[in-house]
């Protein structure tokens, strides 16, 4: 994130996209959409966040196009944190964590997103995998979609909100880790002020740049002295620029120097 500027650009092929591409929504045109953001992207920014479903939409096929583009990128120095948004009892995570997180695995990633609905421990396994491995794992806590405040703003019995008792666990995993932890917190940015405590120690992962309406210059608002730990997320905002490899590159580096503008001129940012 020091040398490459903090931006996330999500990899998500959607149908609408592809067709926008000119290409169809079939595998071979997955597997050129794909190709073609990682060829553009993964030499310059921080992370890139392949989300899974786009890819398992083709089966075993898809799947196959998804082990390829995580070990190029990873191979042309970018992060790759895989979205698939994990939850389950415990001994179901055990097998998502040798998904992602088993250094073994075809599908290992850097970090995995991870939901703690299920209640955090549940998690155990996923954040036992990632220390072993060296990898990490960003928990939602506050997600960028409207529906979600039904469930995590309620209140929890001891009166904090539930997702405000998430990131108190995820402080407690990071505590003691010189710089940042390696267990991550997904806002979104589109939240206004996200009116919890945001100090986990660990990076937060902001979605909902550019689709869904947010924009750098709502970080500082919505993260206040959080705002250095930030990795701003966008997907379609940078994709719809494609199939051109200089017009992709061209916006993940205009949202990265907004975003560096918007951290930069934050009135306290750590
Ligand atoms: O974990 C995520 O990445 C995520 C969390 C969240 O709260 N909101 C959210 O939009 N996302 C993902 O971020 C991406 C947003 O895509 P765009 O709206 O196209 O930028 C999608 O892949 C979502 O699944």
């Amino acid at each position: 994130m020091d040398t490459r500027g903090p931006l996330c650009v999500g990899i998500d092929p959607h149908g609408s996209l592809l067709t926008a591409w000119g290409l169809g929504d079939d595998l071979a045109s997955l597997e050129r959409f794909t190709r073609t953001t990682v060829e553009a992207l993964a030499d310059r920014v921080a992370v890139l966040k392949p989300q899974s479903a786009f890819f398992e939409r083709f089966g075993s096929r898809g799947v196959a196009v998804l082990e390829k583009a995580v070990e190029e990128a990873r191979a042309a120095g970018a992060l790759v944190l895989m979205d698939a948004k994990r939850g389950d009892i415990g001994s179901t995570m055990e097998a998502y964590a040798q998904t992602y997180l088993d250094k073994d695995s075809p599908l290992f990633s850097d970090a995995v997103t991870v939901s703690p609905y299920l209640g955090f421990g549940s998690l155990r396994p996923a954040l036992d995998a990632a220390a072993v491995s060296g990898a990490g794992v960003f928990v939602l806590a506050l997600t960028s979609n409207p529906e979600g405040a039904e469930v995590q703003r309620v209140t929890a019995a001891d009166g904090r909100p539930l997702a405000q008792v998430m990131l108190d666990h995820i402080a407690a995993e990071n505590r003691g880790a010189p710089v940042l932890g390696s267990v991550g917190a997904v806002v979104g940015a589109t939240l206004g002020d996200a009116g919890v405590d945001l100090a986990v120690h660990g990076p937060l992962l902001a979605p909902g740049i550019g689709a869904q309406g947010a924009t750098p210059a709502d970080l500082p608002g919505v993260f206040g002295a959080a705002v250095g730990n930030v990795v701003p997320s966008v997907s379609r905002g940078v994709l719809r620029h494609g199939p051109g490899v200089a017009a992709l590159r061209e916006a993940a580096e205009r949202f990265t120097a907004e975003v560096r503008t918007a951290v930069a001129t934050a009135p306290d940012t750590r």
